[in-house]
């Protein structure tokens, strides 16, 4: 290969001279206009005539460009430029001259355009996410490369990775290619090749700004993280906006600085937020908004993304707003050339709601909410334990400013005795009263604890507020209980998020950058929400209009109003709440003759929130004024006559907050135990409707026992599955209670790993994840804890894709060390659910992929194993088993007059009456935005695949894309 550079010293070491060679007159201007403009040279001298030479130079380096004008050498050239052309794909640019000069650039970004303006080709390494290095070819065809750091081009090649004979076919069992199942990586999400180059016009890559304001919250670290790679991924530049809005008014580099990828590795796991915020008394100025706007043109920033709560995100729709009459005064008082005031003439902006409040309307959580009330509850279990021991009573005040979600949901999750949130202010005559007359009767029953939970902004009717100091006085003064009161105060926006946050901010992170991508100049700004397991898109403004519609309807003290003004889910759970505290001291709200025996049982694994549901569906059938009965120890315990006992309040006390099963649980279904004498035995209790809490096996047991309704009259009454598995498995929802208290486990066990692994240089941990045949729990892991690639069974694993992994990892490592970041975050993850091969346990995997390394990392495997069902059940679980469990309890009652008519044996089970009862066994599942119930029937024969325990469809499956972008994992896509 012809080299027309003469380094005469190389530039990257130090020294700053050299000759390049231009061997066409028709391209010596274009060679000297390249340099200069990309190394910033000025024209010093002109030599010579036919042999021209042009000396060009700034303060630190001095280039020749010399003309000798030969056509076999320019012919040579050309052909050697088609060969980068042809190989931009598959080579190494570096392996394909022998000689090339190196320089240090300031900005890749300013770079890239200019090459692009150019019309030459480049080529980014490691790898165009996050390049450290570019090489491209000058207009002559000489082979130069750029460095964003002094020094840090690597001439050592990456070595090509060779399958060795510790990946023999025999050492892998195939379980099912990568497209098998059709996960081929999401068209949208796929990995760009490398940059395509735009001959005609030159592009400016968009700058994406994002900024966290207001209270932090933990998962806004999240955000920042999916916000930065995924601008990188499509892209542009990101940038983060330092200290809130602070950094907007004060602007400048410091505060407005681009991020890379590597910036943002490990910040999952970090609590609070690393691009700091504030609460900024400026913004709330035009004139801070001014300046805010002038920093955001100065940095050529297009587009915002506030993660903050509803304070930001009313600033954030009053600076849109403005934003024209801001520019247009900047121009006037000619702060920005009319070309800028063009560019910038509207703010493209995005909001994520990230607050520990979780007082935004139009969303059902925000990023931060789910998090403090695991704290909430984590503290009040523990309290819990010290006022049963003293026979205490506790008054918890918690935070939430003017929105009583903290306290209501922290109320169901630990069962408190009482509440006081904002949106049902109590009566200031009688608050008092009802209080001690519920704690009372609780006492008079033998509880030994009494807990308040006391929002932070509760009212009573005339807007006073109520405070933990008068609770405290009450309970003492009429009570006369030995009382504490605990301020919870910061410890709730503390430590690092859970995974429920981390996904939900990942995931919306990601929708910000695309909604602010798919923004034309005028469109209205969105904002991001979820809405039960969807990710969507709302107006900014509604949403804003709406959330300060709350704090009017308070001052109006229309309090009805507040309530509906919260989305409905909340008013479903402070109905919840009521009810589950109703059990034992009002009257029943159900007549006599409405009143029904419901039976409960367990089937399956235990799952974090079975005890809740049972919990939940006591209490609440108490309330109602049903007899709820259990069934001990699963199908085979009722068969071996251990017992079906009715449920009072005293048993059960405890059992929302507690872990396992305490009805005992097993995976037989009834056709493997004894059919008949299940039968028998709901004859014998004359129960009016089941509940069974499970997963897989659940949903077999149902199936079982509605497919035997012609045989065995006693089935013939409403039956609901309500779906609990970590593995998440069950066809006909998208959520199986314990799924996500498995999935915290998991993440606070990956967590600990990867701190060890980033204290150890090269250290990878290959963790094995359960899931049973379901990939669900493992993608999701790899979404919270950010790991570097997941294997799952709906994959398998390919040889191809675990050497592309290894040699992912190897290039992973190598970015870091070319970056010469201080990161400490160097500790890698990969996790296999058990079943994504039965051949290569973890163990086998880490051997095999430290061998491949070739000393670039070691692999270490670790096994949680049960670890995983979790202990306590998280807050999301206990929540949405009081949810579930009370849903279908009002699914037997609405089912009554339905099944009455067939309950009888003498009816005969012809088609029609087939036809009626269908529907009365049913799965509750939650799908997409709402709750349903699908009948049994029509989910086993249409949507599950029986064999491999799995439904046919699986719901998340375009996690998988996100998590493989987010790490940057490149797919070895099979043909
Ligand atoms: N009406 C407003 N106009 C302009 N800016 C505002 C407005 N309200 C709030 N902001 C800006 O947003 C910042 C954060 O608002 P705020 O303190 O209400 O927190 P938040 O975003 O609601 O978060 P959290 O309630 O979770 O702490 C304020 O300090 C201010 O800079
Ligand atoms: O951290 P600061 O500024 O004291 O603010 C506390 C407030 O912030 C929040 O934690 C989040 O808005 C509120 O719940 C609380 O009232
Ligand atoms: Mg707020």
């Amino acid at each position: 290969m012809s080299c027309a550079v003469n380094p005469v010293s190389p530039v990257v070491n130090g020294t700053a001279y050299c000759t390049i060679n231009v061997f066409a007159k028709e391209k010596f201007e274009s060679v000297i206009q390249f340099y200069s403009k990309i190394l910033d040279l000025g024209r010093v001298s002109t030599e010579g005539d036919v042999t021209q030479s042009v000396l060009l130079s700034n303060e630190e380096m001095s280039l020749k460009i010399k003309l000798t004008i030969d056509d076999s050498k320019d012919k040579e050239f050309q052909g050697q430029r088609q060969g980068f052309l042809d190989n931009r794909k598959t080579a190494d640019w570096r392996s394909m001259m022998g000689e090339y000069v190196t320089y240090t650039v300031s900005d890749f970004l300013v770079l890239e355009n200019l090459l692009i303006e150019f019309g030459v080709p480049y080529q980014c390494k490691p790898n165009d996410i996050s390049p450290s290095q570019i090489y491209s070819l000058d207009p002559q065809g000489n082979l130069v490369g750029f460095a964003s750091t002094k020094n840090s081009i690597s001439t050592i090649l990456p070595k090509p990775t060779a399958v060795s004979s510790a990946l023999s076919s025999k050492t892998i069992s195939r379980v099912h290619s990568s497209t098998d199942l059709g996960y081929a990586v999401e068209t949208g999400l796929n990995y760009p090749s490398l940059p395509i180059i735009n001959l005609t016009r030159p592009q400016r890559k968009r700058s994406i700004a994002v900024m966290t304001s207001g209270g932090d919250a933990q998962g806004m670290n999240s955000v920042v993280r999916a916000v930065v790679r995924t601008a990188i991924f499509k892209n542009c530049q990101p940038f983060a906006i330092m200290e809130g809005y602070e950094g907007l008014v004060r602007g400048g580099p410091d505060y407005i600085t681009p991020l890379k990828w590597e910036d943002v590795s490990g910040w999952n796991a970090i609590g609070g937020t690393n691009i700091g915020t504030a609460r900024c008394m400026k913004f709330k100025e035009r004139e801070g908004r001014l300046l805010g706007c002038f920093h955001l043109i100065q940095a050529g920033i297009d587009a915002l993304i506030v993660c903050g709560g509803d304070g930001s995100l009313t600033g954030a729709d009053l600076f849109r707003a403005e934003w024209p009459s801001l520019v247009s005064e900047l121009l006037k008082t000619k702060k920005i050339t009319q070309e800028e005031a063009q560019t910038y003439e509207s703010l493209n902006i995005c909001g994520v709601v990230g607050s520990i409040d979780n007082d935004m309307c139009s969303t059902d959580a925000t990023i931060g909410a789910y998090s403090a009330l695991s704290r909430i509850c984590e503290a009040v279990d523990y309290v819990e334990a010290t006022a049963a021991s003293h026979s205490r009573a506790f008054v918890i005040e918690v935070m939430g400013r003017h929105c009583g979600w903290l306290a209501l949901m922290a109320g169901i999750s630990t069962s408190a005795d009482f509440i006081f949130i904002p949106e049902e202010a109590v009566n200031p005559g009688t608050w008092r009263d009802e209080m001690c007359e519920t704690i009372s009767r609780h006492r008079k029953r033998n509880k030994r604890t009494t807990i308040v939970i006391v929002a932070e902004g509760a009212l009573d009717r005339d807007l006073n507020p109520v405070t933990a100091n008068d609770i405290y006085k009450t309970l003492v003064d009429r009570l006369k209980l030995d009382t504490r009161i605990t301020t919870l105060g910061h410890v709730q926006r503390g430590g690092s998020a859970v995974a429920y946050d981390r996904v939900l901010a990942t995931l919306q992170g990601v929708e910000a950058v695309n909604a602010v991508l798919d923004s034309v100049a005028g469109s209205a700004s969105p904002i991001i929400t979820v809405s039960e397991n969807k990710i969507m898109r709302k107006s900014l403004v509604d949403s804003v209009k709406l959330t300060k519609s709350v704090a009017s309807a308070i001052a109006a003290k229309d309090f009805g109003k507040v309530l509906s003004l919260r989305d409905p889910e909340f008013i479903e759970h402070y109905q919840n709440y009521l009810a589950i505290n109703a059990a034992d001291h009002y009257d029943p709200q159900l007549t006599a003759d409405k009143r029904l025996k419901i039976a409960i049982v367990n089937v399956g694994a235990p799952a974090g929130g079975i005890n809740s549901a049972v919990y939940s569906m006591a209490t609440f059938c108490l309330s109602q004024g049903h007899k709820p009965y259990a069934i001990f120890n699963g199908w085979s315990g009722l068969t071996r006559h251990e017992g079906v006992r009715s449920l009072d309040w005293d048993m059960i006390l405890g059992w929302q907050t507690r872990g396992g099963s305490e009805l005992g649980t097993n995976r037989d279904t009834p056709c493997s135990t004894d059919i008949g004498m299940i039968a028998y035995y709901f004859q014998k209790y004359q129960f009016d409707g089941l509940i069974i809490v499970g997963g897989f096996e659940g949903l077999i047991s149902l199936h079982e026992l509605e497919r035997s309704r012609d045989v065995y009259p006693g089935f013939r009454i409403p039956m609901v599955l309500i779906p609990a598995t970590l593995s998440n498995n069950v066809p006909g929802t998208e959520y199986s209670l314990g799924s996500d208290t498995a999935l915290n486990s998991l993440t606070s066990y990956c967590d600990i790993l990867k701190w060890s692994a980033s204290s150890i240089r090269g250290r990878v941990f290959v963790v094995d994840c359960q899931g049973g045949n379901s990939g669900y729990l493992a993608t999701v892991a790899d979404l919270a804890v950010g790991a570097h690639a997941s294997y799952v069974p709906e994959e398998g694993i390919s040889i191809d894709q675990l050497m592309q992994d290894v040699s992912n990892i190897a290039e992973a490592y190598e970015r870091m060390d070319e970056c010469g970041t201080e990161t400490k975050e160097t500790g890698k993850l990969v996790l296999k659910t058990t079943n994504a091969s039965k051949a290569i346990d973890v163990e086998k995997l880490s051997q095999i992929m430290t061998s491949e390394a070739g000393g670039k990392f070691d692999a270490r495997s670790a096994v949680p194993g049960h670890i995983q069902q979790g202990g306590n059940p998280s807050p999301i679980d206990r929540t949405r088993a009081t949810r579930f469990a009370i849903r279908a309890v009002q699914f037997i009652e609405d089912n009554q007059m339905v099944v009455n008519k067939y309950r009888h044996a003498n009816e005969v089970y012809d088609d029609a009456f087939d036809k009626v009862m269908r529907s009365t066994a049913a799965v509750l599942g939650v799908k997409g935005s709402g709750i349903v119930f699908s009948s049994v029937r029509k989910v086993y024969d249409d949507e599950t695949d029986v064999k491999k325990r799995m439904p046919k469809v699986v719901h998340w499956q375009s996690l998988r894309s996100v998590a493989d972008h987010l790490s940057g994992r490149k797919r070895v896509v099979e043909t």
